[in-house]
């Protein structure tokens, strides 16, 4: 007998988690989609362990392993068995209730923290996060100055500053921010930017479970900032999921006109449609297709288009990645000649547009200024518009001017400098028979 009381439950939230993680590790979705699809109220509270298991996976998985807590115990799942060790060695640093598997990774704690080098604290200590907490206001749900009220009702401080002479002073700014002031940012007028220690309290705040604010980077926003679709214009967003460019783009035209907001994954697509409707996005159109396969007929008159595919997300700051951060060339390889296809099209078949912006959240070459190159060359109908002339020449990351009339033309947002995640942004236009 092994003395446990086998009818007590493990605590579902455990399970849930231990089920994404699952999942993930078999690599049948990325721990993003699964995140946002997890209905569960209490999970929330659990993607901090799953955010630490992630960035400690290597030390985790050897501790496991050393410790043989899997082959002594061949019934406790492996998936459960990470969790449970990164709540109670890294995370809360207690585990609830009293089920079988919850025993036994306590049993086997001293022995977890011997095999973790004795001191699981300076594993689980975060790298010091000086990205300030970026809130976008929703302007289809809130305008600006109901936005400024109700914070000066919650009591937050506007800093004063005069017009920022460069983006120097602003960054500099932002670093100077107080735990209870925000400023508003000096290129994209309804982003709001905050001490990075109010990262939590935006995110559970009631405004942002009511989509009156977007959660949402620095470098995304310059997107459709840069892009500047007028009000009643037609948009394609070709790769549109989860819709947070969608709803921005909608911003931008006041809610007027029209965006067609494509997206292939049927599960990433509900979520695109529930976003966008609780966002207040009266003018999208949702198309469940492959972009490569949409055309002017379906998408009649489209003017503005945004290329917005999937990439190796080598830029993004906090992602919840399993894959190992090396560049991996195959990868790379693939992710590029689909990036190519995609933003070809955007070029050749639809016969009104005006611009295009082309957009990644990777730092690498091969998806950025390679892919913009490849499509120049096959479609000199378009030429490179200067993203930083178009932010007043108050940016300084371009990109790489050895890919000549390019590079300076295109515009890098690098989490070393400007204070965000890595994005690339490239904008196209039409030339005119003239030019
Ligand atoms: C980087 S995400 C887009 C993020 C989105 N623009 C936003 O701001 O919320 C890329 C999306 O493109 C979708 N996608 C990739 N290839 C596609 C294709 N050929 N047709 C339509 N959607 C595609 C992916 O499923 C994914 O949801």
């Amino acid at each position: 007998m092994s003395g446990f009381n086998h009818s007590v439950k493990v605590p579902t939230q455990y399970k849930r988690v231990a089920a994404v993680l699952k999942t993930a590790l078999e690599r049948k979705k990325s721990l993003k989609t699964l995140i946002y699809e997890e209905k569960h109220a209490r999970f929330r509270g659990m993607q901090a362990v799953l955010k630490q298991y992630v960035d400690n996976r290597g030390a985790i998985d050897e501790a496991i392993e050393k410790t043989q807590i899997l082959q002594e115990n061949p019934r406790l799942c492996p998936s459960l068995c990470k969790v449970l060790v990164t709540e109670l060695i890294l995370g809360r640093k207690q585990l609830n209730g009293e089920s079988k598997p919850v025993q036994t990774v306590r049993e086997y704690r001293d022995r977890l923290i011997e095999a973790l080098g004795g001191d699981p604290n300076s594993l689980g200590q975060k790298k010091k996060d000086i990205k300030p907490r970026y809130v976008r206001i929703n302007r289809n749900l809130l305008g600006i100055n109901d936005a400024l009220a109700m914070l000066a009702d919650e009591q937050w401080r506007k800093k004063d500053h005069p017009p920022f002479e460069n983006y120097d002073d602003f960054l500099k700014a932002i670093k100077e921010l107080e735990e209870d002031e925000y400023m508003m940012d000096m290129h994209v007028d309804d982003l709001l930017i905050f001490h990075p220690k109010n990262k939590h309290y935006w995110a559970s705040h009631q405004y942002t479970a009511e989509k009156r604010f977007m959660l949402q980077d620095k470098g995304t926003c310059l997107v459709a900032e840069l892009l500047s679709p007028p009000a009643g214009s037609t948009v394609l967003d070709m790769c549109a999921a989860p819709g947070m460019k969608t709803i921005h783009v909608s911003n931008v035209m006041h809610n007027q006109g029209v965006i067609y907001s494509v997206e292939q994954n049927p599960e990433r697509y509900n979520i695109l449609c529930n976003m966008t409707k609780s966002a207040g996005c009266e003018i999208v159109q949702p198309i469940k297709a492959d972009a490569l396969t949409v055309t002017a007929e379906q998408c009649q008159g489209v003017e503005y288009i945004l290329v917005d595919p999937s990439c190796s997300g080598s830029g993004m700051q906090n992602r919840m990645s399993l894959d190992p951060d090396e560049k991996n060339p195959d990868r790379l390889k693939k992710l590029a000649g689909l990036q190519i296809k995609m933003l070809s099209h955007a070029m050749t078949a639809f016969p009104d547009v005006k611009r295009i912006a082309y957009s990644t959240c990777s730092l690498y070459e091969e998806e950025n200024e390679q892919v913009v190159q490849r499509c120049l060359e096959m479609n000199p109908s378009f030429k490179l518009l200067s993203a930083k002339k178009s932010l007043r020449n108050k940016w300084r990351n371009v990109g790489n001017q050895e890919y000549k009339k390019i590079g300076k033309n295109c515009l890098y947002t690098r989490p070393s400098d400007d204070l965000a995640d890595g994005i690339f942004v490239a904008i196209f236009e039409k030339t005119t028979s003239e030019e």
